[in-house]
């Protein structure tokens, strides 16, 4: 006889049994990666891409960017900060979640941050994002910076049954995202007004009290310190949707418009908001866009998008600024890039990504006109890159004869 407590009076029947997958990422070439399922209950299909942040989790979840897309966080500790109502960067609350799914190494530990209202599992499910833990992140971004980012199908079911073979066929079925446009489904159904500006330590966010510019802001899936920014800057921002034609923007008499980034491919999107978007150019009111606002304005200057191998996504990618020769570090999220050898000779490169030489920036010659590739609202070091801000507001403040106000950074 042995005291040695049994498998079934300890643990039930299964105790010895492999545990059981209750998450899924099925890629569409067959490929299952099994692991722990957080968050939402169900499957959904994407994009697998990797983002490199170390922090941000809750907004990068929220930036509507990432529509179609399912994120592997290569930092391995997602979600031990918890999540609270402030950092998040969806501004229309009717869409759901942008993202599809994420892919964590590590279980979430318990939320360890004074401003965690909950858990990062309740919020995944309460957002409707389904997640994965336990994988081996490193491998698969290995695999993506091999073969180039993958459509895959991500599944959550608590009792672990899964019909692998459906949900295979479903990744492989999924056309992709070139030629999709998701701004659309993001976008804000009315147009509205924003006067928030940015947190301050102790005080939260503030609202603007005066301001000097009329800024229309296209939502293609707009982000919210976008916005806090330009109220900051002295704009008085109106939003407007995705669909806005150059006469329903032209119509509140801007001093300026924005172009915001947004999910899809550039071209697809393009259809509706480059005939826009060539509207405001013509026009001749200042232009500024970030990310997919400015690959649809390469689009409409004459250029071509393309898309890209791995993408970039992430806090830390080294950009040149070609005028300066100065190197911002920026955060990124961007599987399309505009082709800079398809630009015609009255668009400058203004920017370029040091870790492939692609596009990052442009500006038109003699014209107030210019936009990144990347999001200097969420760059590393804020000062270094909101400085885009005031430029924007130097070519309205050169309409009016103003002197410019100096650009930090
Ligand atoms: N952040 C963005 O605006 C992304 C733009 C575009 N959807 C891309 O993937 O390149």
């Amino acid at each position: 006889m042995t005291d040695v407590t049994t498998a079934d009076d300890a643990w039930g029947e299964d105790a010895w049994a492999e545990p059981k997958a209750t998450a899924l990422l099925i890629l569409a070439d067959g490929t299952t990666i099994e692991g722990r399922g957080i968050g939402a209950i169900g499957h959904a299909v994407g994009e697998v891409c990797f983002n490199t942040a170390m922090t941000g989790y809750q907004e990068i979840l929220t930036d509507p960017s990432y529509a179609g897309q399912i994120i592997t966080f290569t930092f391995p500790h997602i979600g031990n900060v918890g999540t609270n109502d402030e950092d998040i960067e969806t501004v229309n609350m009717a869409s759901a979640s942008g993202v599809r799914g994420c892919v964590l190494k590590t279980d979430i530990t318990s939320p360890s941050n004074y401003r965690a209202l909950r858990g990062f599992d309740l919020w995944l499910k309460a957002r409707g994002i389904i997640g994965i833990t336990g994988v081996d992140t490193r491998a698969l971004t290995a695999l993506i910076r091999e073969k180039g980012m993958p459509n895959a199908v991500i599944a959550h079911a608590p009792d672990g049954v899964f019909d692998r073979a459906a949900l295979g066929a479903e990744a492989s079925a999924w056309p992709g995202l070139v030629g999709m446009d998701l701004a659309k489904d993001v976008t804000t159904g009315q147009s509205f007004r924003w006067d928030e500006t940015p947190w301050v330590w102790k005080e939260g966010f503030g609202r603007q009290d005066a301001s000097t510019f009329k800024v229309v802001a296209v939502d293609y899936g707009i982000k919210r310190n976008i916005l806090r920014l330009l109220t900051e800057a002295g704009c008085e921002v109106t939003v407007l949707p995705a669909t806005a034609t150059g006469e329903d923007i032209l119509a509140h008499k801007p001093d300026g418009v924005f172009l915001s980034n947004g999910p899809g491919d550039p071209a697809a999107t393009g259809e509706y908001a480059v005939p826009a978007i060539k509207d405001v150019i013509a026009a001749d009111v200042p232009l500024f866009g970030i990310c997919l606002g400015h690959q649809m304005l390469g689009i409409a200057l004459g250029g071509d998008t393309k898309k890209m191998h791995q993408g970039h996504h992430g806090a830390n990618h080294p950009v040149k600024d070609m005028t300066t020769g100065k190197v911002e570090i920026t955060s990124m999220n961007h599987g399309f890039a505009v082709d800079s050898a398809s630009l015609p000779a009255s668009v400058e490169e203004t920017h370029v990504s040091l870790f492939d030489g692609s596009n990052c920036g442009l500006r038109v010659k003699d014209k107030p006109i210019f936009s990144v590739q990347y999001h200097p609202e969420a760059s590393p070091g804020p000062q270094d890159s909101h400085y885009l801000f005031t430029r924007f507001v130097n070519l309205m403040r050169a309409r009016k004869g103003e002197a410019p106000l100096p650009e930090q950074g």
